[in-house]
């Protein structure tokens, strides 16, 4: 990680200056009149308006484009797909300053989380550059006939990729990347509360040579009305969602009109088990980035601590600890460790789910309200904050055991039995990731094979990596983001019998 730089006001106007400001449709940014605020959460300042498209008309534009451009893309080779992948990896990091200022002021995580996330965001363009020349398809005899059976891999067609505001530059390259590398075209529909990032990536693919219509951005607060859109058009062949669960299962039943490809990544609800075996500077030290990575505000986040009694004192009073040294303040700070909250809804959310917790018994152990103007940095007095927390004696009935917190607390439970451990991790419908921390090989491997999860991090508090199979099981989602499973969700197989 390089030293961060500093920001300067000056450095920001330049950024906002620079940003388009509306949707991105057939190579090139729309016009229009500037009214969807963005607003920067550590301030609560509009940091400036976009465009806010009219979903039915500009969605159709950039579907239209998108299938003008289908054809010729799906027979661009696939080195020269890979090779646009692989320039549009190099030009995030060439322009990573501008990347990751934009998001954190537009949602808020610290400065080197972004710089972070430029990285992770990238990788995954550099992957799937290296997956497009490795596309899938094969080739056997039928066993009851001199016959042969060739399969080949064919891209879906054109994409509809939804995605949430928490992530807002790798959410959007997890999907294209591999779009792009199967030769699908794209119609990408980020959060609008931070679209500055995704109009950003657009620059940069366009710089790298992707061919107008094959990508395009719908800057919209009308989501239902793109969506409703695009789904009932047939030319439409898959949708990929990356958000909430309620929202995911609306898409599920738009998307059966006309039998769509559908990769859903939902929400989770992440277990994360000190077991009695656990060392506790290791199970802290995954701890932290599990709860407080992103704010708080990660579909990844521990958002249930099942500690062992055996150790729970030692791990509890350590974890309080660490979180009460987390530096709260405005991302772009460079001693910030935990920045605001997206906006005041978030904090809302959060203050709720603990008063519940205390009003069942919980016990507040570091943090658990926000902080005073005198706490914060001068001009942040309006920004939407909320203290590191952990909280103790949370009772099983208490509502954050069952919704996710989207947000810095850490709600610790204490029990005495590793299967009651498990069977709690699991009394949930969600199934994205969990955490098992623990030193004896044999208790941690029985523990992680009895989680239901898409994913279990073992002493490590966070598991992401575009070479790996991202995604949950449950209502935590369908298909897999990342690795060569990544590029299956783009891919239909066509089946071929041959004589031979
Ligand atoms: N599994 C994962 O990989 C993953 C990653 C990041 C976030 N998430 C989840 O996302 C949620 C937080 O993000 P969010 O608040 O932006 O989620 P959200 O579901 O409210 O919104 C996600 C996206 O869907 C759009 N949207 C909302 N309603 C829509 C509709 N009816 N039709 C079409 N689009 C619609 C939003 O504008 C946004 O672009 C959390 O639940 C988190 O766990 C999951
Ligand atoms: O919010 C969920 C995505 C987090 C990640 O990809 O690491």
């Amino acid at each position: 990680m390089p030293d961060l730089p500093t920001i300067t006001d000056a450095r920001i106007a330049d950024l906002l200056d620079r940003v388009p400001r509306s949707s991105f449709v057939d190579g090139g940014f729309l016009g229009g009149t500037p009214s969807l605020p963005v607003t920067d959460p550590a301030t609560g300042r509009a940091l400036v308006e976009v465009v806010d498209a009219d979903a039915a008309a500009v969605g159709t534009k950039a579907l239209d484009a998108a299938v003008a451009a289908q054809d010729a893309w799906a027979r661009t080779l696939p080195r020269d797909r890979s090779d646009i992948l692989r320039r549009a990896y190099e030009l995030c990091h060439e322009r990573a300053d501008d990347l990751a200022l934009a998001m954190t002021l537009e949602m808020g995580k610290p400065l080197a989380e972004a710089y972070g996330e430029v990285t992770y965001g990238a990788e995954f363009l550099r992957w799937f550059s290296e997956q497009a020349v490795r596309l899938p398809g094969g080739f056997r005899q039928a066993p009851s006939a001199d016959q042969a059976i060739l399969t080949v891999a064919r891209p879906v067609g054109p994409v509809l990729a939804i995605t949430p505001w928490n992530f807002p530059l790798s959410m959007g390259t997890r999907k294209i990347g591999p779009a792009l590398a199967a030769g699908c075209a794209v119609v990408l529909k980020p959060a609008s509360s931070t679209p500055l990032t995704s109009l950003l990536l657009m620059q940069v693919l366009a710089d790298a040579g992707v061919p107008a219509g094959v990508v395009n951005c719908v800057v919209t607060s009308d989501s239902k009305g793109l969506s409703s859109t695009l789904l009932a058009d047939p030319r439409l062949r898959k949708v990929s969602f990356t958000g909430s669960t309620p929202v995911g299962r609306t898409l599920l039943a738009q998307a059966s009109e006309h039998v769509l490809r559908t990769s859903m990544e939902l929400g989770g609800n992440a277990p994360f088990l000190v077991l009695p075996s656990a060392d506790i500077d290791t199970a802290v030290a995954a701890a932290m980035p599990a709860k407080f990575r992103n704010n708080g505000e990660a579909c990844t986040a521990a958002n249930r601590f099942y500690v062992h009694a055996s150790v729970a004192e030692q791990f509890t009073k350590a974890l309080v600890e660490k979180a009460s040294a987390l530096q709260v303040g405005p991302g772009i700070d460079p001693s910030t460790t935990l920045g605001p909250l997206l906006d005041e809804g978030a904090v809302a959310k959060v203050e709720e789910l603990v008063a519940d917790a205390v009003e069942r018994g919980a016990r507040v152990l570091t943090g658990g309200r926000r902080p005073s103007a005198e706490e914060l940095p001068d001009g942040c007095a309006e920004g939407t904050y909320y203290l590191p927390t952990v909280l103790g004696d949370v009772p099983a009935d208490a509502r954050v055991n069952r919704e996710e917190i989207f947000g810095p607390v850490a709600p610790v439970i204490v029990l005495d039995d590793v299967d009651a451990m498990i069977a709690a991790a699991n009394d949930t419908e969600f199934g994205l990731m969990s955490y098992v921390t623990g030193a004896d090989l044999a208790e941690v491997t029985a523990a992680a094979q009895r989680i239901e999860s898409g994913m279990v991090a073992v002493n490590l508090g966070v598991a992401s990596d575009a070479a790996a199979p991202f995604g949950g099981i449950k209502e935590s989602g369908l298909g897999r983001e990342g690795a060569a499973e990544g590029l299956d969700e783009y891919l239909e197989t066509t089946y071929v019998r041959l004589p031979l």
